[in-house]
């Protein structure tokens, strides 16, 4: 049932293997990597009191010692403050320019630990072990490592690409149901992006996924992984193509913003009311038709996840607030906000062509129904 996506960067390529049990076999795949047999870890704590010790067996089975730091759980996490607790810890653990530091955990310890790679004595190699289904599909593949502030999401970090992914597919078992359908924000949003067949097959097979069945589970995580790799490979540093990658996410941040990266809206939550505003506003612009966001937010809602506004608990700023956050969005050019909007499903587009009035009118009719 195993499967490996190579993601091809020339002296930078690296490999996602994807499958059930990988973590047992942790140490047999990290070891080719390694000068000499000891790698550091960082993980948050519930990954820890899940996984680690799993880890550390799969490592033991290969001869190799790990030394660990567990930081809080959660989007906070990746923030000034715990990004220098890492970095000091590493210096303290003497881990040195030839070592690996593995991350083991969800996107905001692999994006943390990634950033905190590339930084410690000028960057060393480090291997990405995603235990959620967001960052297998997502934020363990592609490089982007970095933390958030008070400005705006991801806005301090580097591209600092890993040296292996270790996508172990059994561990999504332990998922809470929310964090698991907050993943799999970020699988429809690679249907929705480029391949509508994706899309239809997510239709018929996601309440399988999201029930545990495996083979479908692989099935998703590898074919997104694939699409993924294949932007990044033609767009490491997203000139171009690789802001596809970014569906939803302008609406996301904004909104992710807004809440205070708190617990009212995880990150993969965002991704999916912020592809249902993004096909609303593409639909509203003429550019596709108004079926395609009523089946977008259709198979959001079939599969029980958070598709409107209304369904974040709490205070939302309006919709200027809003798009006045949107300012920060990294995809700013000159002052100009780029958005990936659609033709259809399958058919996702850059463009700065976007009239601020139509923002506007998408985000105050979604803060209506409020
Ligand atoms: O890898 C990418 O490129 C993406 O845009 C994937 C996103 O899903 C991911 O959330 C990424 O971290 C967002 O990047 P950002 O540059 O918009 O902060």
């Amino acid at each position: 049932m195993h499967q490996t996506v190579h993601v091809a960067l020339g002296e930078r390529s690296y490999d996602v293997e994807i499958g059930p049990d990988l973590l047992a076999e942790a140490g047999a795949r990290i070891a080719p990597l390694l000068k000499r047999p000891r790698v550091a870890v960082l993980t948050d704590e519930t990954v820890a009191g899940l996984h680690l010790e799993g880890l550390r067996a799969g490592l033991a089975a290969a001869g190799i010692d790990m030394v660990s730091l567990a930081l809080p759980a959660g989007e906070a996490t990746k923030s000034w403050p715990h990004f220098e607790r890492a970095v000091e810890w590493l210096l303290a653990e003497k881990v040195e320019r030839r070592d690996v530091v593995v991350a083991l955990g969800g996107g905001v310890i692999g994006d943390l630990a990634g950033f905190a790679a590339a930084v410690l004595r000028r960057g060393v190699r480090f291997v990405q072990i995603p235990t959620s289904l967001l960052a297998q599909v997502d934020s363990s593949v592609g490089g982007k490592t970095g933390i958030n502030a008070p400005q705006g999401k991801n806005l301090i970090g580097a591209f600092h690409q890993p040296s292996l992914v270790l996508a172990d597919t059994s561990v999504l078992g332990t998922l809470t149901a929310r964090d698991f359908l907050a993943g799999y924000g970020e699988v429809v949003k690679y249907g929705l992006l480029g391949d509508a067949g994706f899309f239809d097959w997510l239709e018929v097979n996601g309440p399988a996924l999201a029930r545990g069945d495996m083979s479908a589970r692989v099935q998703a995580v590898t074919r997104s992984v694939q699409m993924k790799a294949d932007i990044v490979a033609r767009d490491e540093t997203e000139q171009g193509d690789r802001a596809l990658l970014n569906l939803g996410h302008t609406f996301c941040h904004a909104l992710e913003a807004a809440t205070g990266y708190s617990d009212r809206l995880l990150h993969g939550e965002g991704v999916a009311i912020g592809c249902a505003l993004a096909f609303e506003l593409s639909a509203r612009l003429g550019l596709c038709s108004q079926e395609d966001p009523s089946r977008v937010r259709a198979h959001l809602k079939a599969m029980g996840m958070k598709t409107d506004l209304a369904d974040i608990p709490g205070e939302l700023p309006g919709a200027e607030a809003l798009v006045e956050l949107m300012a920060q969005d990294k995809k700013v050019v000159d002052g100009q906000l780029r958005f990936i909007l659609a033709r259809g499903i399958g058919q996702a587009f850059v463009t700065s062509d976007v009239p601020r009035e139509a923002v506007l009118s998408v985000l105050e009719d979604a803060l209506a129904t409020c």
